[in-house]
């Protein structure tokens, strides 16, 4: 049987999934069309909870401290587009940090079903 840490040791622990986040917010910041969705909010805070949430997700030793994906994301309009863009940017942040296709596809299967709580809220 697999570790329950896989996907995390996968992702680099706890330097890799900081990359990530670090890398998604490079991302983030030169797509014009999420980057607005941004305005008022605190990245800091933002940073360190999507960190917590990518380390708990991927088995991680971590606790997400924040919010539901349903209450942070209500009021923002986020449409289908967005979701898709960051996605490929997430991509784009895994495959310049060499993580394997297999666990990329790992990560994503657990974003996925969080669309409903993201989009049009
Ligand atoms: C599976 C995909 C996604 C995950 C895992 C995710 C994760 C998160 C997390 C952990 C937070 C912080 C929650 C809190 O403040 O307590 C957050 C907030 C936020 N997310 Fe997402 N997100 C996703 C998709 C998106 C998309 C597609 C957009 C739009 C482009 C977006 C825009 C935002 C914004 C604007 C905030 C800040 C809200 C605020 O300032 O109060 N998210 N997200």
């Amino acid at each position: 049987p697999e570790p329950k840490d896989w996907l995390y040791q996968q992702l680099g622990a706890e330097t890799g999934v900081t990359q990530l986040v670090d890398g998604l917010l490079v991302e983030i910041e030169q797509d014009p069309q999420i980057v607005q969705h941004f305005k008022d909010t605190d990245i800091a805070r933002f940073r360190k909870l999507l960190i917590e949430q990518l380390c708990e997700l991927s088995g991680g030793p971590c606790r997400y401290s924040g919010a539901t994906m349903q209450e942070s994301h209500t009021g923002f309009q986020i449409t289908q587009a967005d979701f898709d863009n960051l996605v490929d940017h997430l991509i784009k942040v895994m495959t310049a940090q060499k993580v394997p296709v297999g666990a990329q596809n790992r990560l994503l299967a657990k974003l996925a079903p969080m669309y409903k709580d993201v989009v049009y809220r």
